[in-house]
């Protein structure tokens, strides 16, 4: 299949979910157990819009841990990370996805100890299929820490091609598996 079809495809699994909320706490449970969570003293993490795996709960999670959290902003066809704080202002893009707004401030991915990618599509190799716009794998180019994706299982595929610029994910948190790529 085609990265296009791939995106169609799992819209339409993603909007045809039975049990969203009992298959995200199963998400949420598994992923607060892996080791790259409970060691990171800071994540990156996108706010969920659409049919996304909620990332709501987890933000909370982070907060009441003491992690510190940032979210990415697109600015200008590049993607920058801010802090988020519970008190923080976001504006929301045309497209739906909220950001922060022009008070927030900066930090370098690179000094953040593990970053939660989102995708549509994920193979069991942590190779993805995101919106399309290629961020992420311009973001994590030269990211050392850890990233890890959180998605349902219908989010799975067999296979696609992959390109010379796709960065894979080194686990998948599914709601039945915590998935090791590398
Ligand atoms: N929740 C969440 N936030 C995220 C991402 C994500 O996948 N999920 N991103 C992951 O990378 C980045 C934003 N990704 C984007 C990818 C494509 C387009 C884009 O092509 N927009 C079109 C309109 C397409 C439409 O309306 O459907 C455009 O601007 O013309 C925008 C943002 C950062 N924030
Ligand atoms: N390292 C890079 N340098 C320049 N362009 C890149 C790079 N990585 C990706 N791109 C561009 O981004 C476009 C989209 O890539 P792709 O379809 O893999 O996005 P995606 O992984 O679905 O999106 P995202 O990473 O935002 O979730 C590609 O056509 C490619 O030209």
């Amino acid at each position: 299949m085609e990265k296009q079809e791939i995106r169609q495809f799992i819209t339409h699994q993603l909007n045809t979910l039975d049990r969203r909320q009992q298959r995200e706490q199963q998400i949420y449970d598994r992923l607060f157990t892996v080791s790259a969570w409970e060691n990171a003293r800071s994540i990156a993490v996108t706010l969920s819009f659409r049919n996304e795996c909620s990332t709501d709960p987890i933000i909370e999670k982070a907060w009441e841990l003491g992690k510190q959290v940032v979210i990415p902003k697109v600015v200008q066809r590049e993607m920058k990370f801010f802090e988020y704080l519970p008190n923080s202002r976001l504006v929301e893009t045309t497209m739906g996805i909220r950001e922060p707004d022009d008070t927030a401030v900066e930090r370098s991915l690179n000094t953040i100890d593990l970053c939660l990618v989102p995708g549509r599509a994920f193979m069991r190799n942590g190779f993805r299929v995101g919106w399309g716009g290629g961020f992420y794998d311009r973001a994590l180019i030269d990211y050392q820490e850890s990233t890890l994706a959180v998605a349902f299982e219908c989010q799975l595929v067999p296979a696609f091609a992959v390109e010379s610029f796709d960065r894979p994910v080194d686990q998948i948190v599914t709601e039945s598996e915590v998935i090791l790529c590398r």
